[in-house]
């Protein structure tokens, strides 16, 4: 069985202090069987959190990274040196880096090998726009996303890859798809990577879903099963919330 996976992505959100203040905030509470849970913060908050976050069942990620190890990319962060702070996962693709800062398909690969590289475990983020939805073109554009970002893996280091669809359309609007269609997506990027690495091990890659994921819905979407658990922005961002997310993933999981 899938471990499910709730990702709390906060964006460009939270100062350090703010950050610091949200894991006091989650106190003992924060204790989830059978939940893996991730903070992807913005870089300045990381090292904090590493310590913060000592102790507490939840890992660090980062909402992104170079692909280099070093040199003159002026304003970016490598895996090295996200990897020495003490992050596990990060942040690949996102719609938000691909819509403004020219993020591409292999721009997207390039970073997914060398997160795998250095130990990082990339979430991978594909998902369609209103227009191509409209278009009918959702699993033709979730297909080439997830193939392009998984060019050059291999069957081992896919174990560590974890996607998130995120229909563009559903992020940050309040309009989150329906938990069917968005498990009927997931199923057919489940299909493409079986294609590829054989349905053995696509039956182990975790996919979770993302786009206006709130403690009201997260029971329908878990409830899935093809949805392997969620990529959440607005509804990270309060402890109150973020706890309320865990814990509603991990009843639906346990019943
Ligand atoms: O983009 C998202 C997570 O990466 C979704 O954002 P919201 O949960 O705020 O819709």
């Amino acid at each position: 069985m899938r471990t499910p996976i709730i990702a709390g992505n906060w964006k460009m959100h939270k100062t350090i202090a703010e950050a610091v203040r949200f894991v006091q905030e989650l106190k003992a509470g924060s204790a989830a069987a059978g939940v893996e849970q991730v903070i992807c913060a913005p870089f300045t908050a990381l090292a904090a959190l590493a310590e913060a976050l000592k102790g507490t069942p939840i890992a660090l990620g980062a909402q992104n990274v170079h692909f280099e190890e070093q040199g003159a990319f002026t304003g970016e962060i490598s895996p090295l040196m996200l990897k020495e702070i003490g992050v596990r996962y990060v942040i690949i693709g996102h719609s938000e880096r691909r819509q403004y800062f020219n993020e591409t398909d292999e721009t997207v690969n390039k970073k997914v090998l060398a997160a795998l590289k250095h130990g990082l475990k990339p979430i991978v983020c594909v998902g369609e726009s209103l227009e191509q939805r409209e278009a009918g073109e959702t699993a033709a554009v979730v297909r080439r996303q997830t193939e392009a970002a998984l060019a050059g893996v291999d069957a081992a280091q896919l174990a560590d890859v974890v996607i998130a669809y995120e229909p563009i359309w559903a992020i940050g609007t309040g309009k989150s798809s329906t938990a069917e269609d968005a498990n009927e997506t997931i199923a057919i990027i489940r299909g493409a990577i079986a294609e590829r690495f054989g349905q053995a091990a696509a039956q182990t890659v975790r996919i979770q879903y993302g786009g206006s994921v709130k403690p009201e819905n997260i029971d329908s979407f878990m409830a899935q099963p093809d949805i392997d658990g969620a990529l959440v922005g607005g509804a990270s961002l309060t402890a109150e919330s973020y706890l309320q997310l865990v814990a509603g993933a991990a009843g639906q999981r346990q019943s």
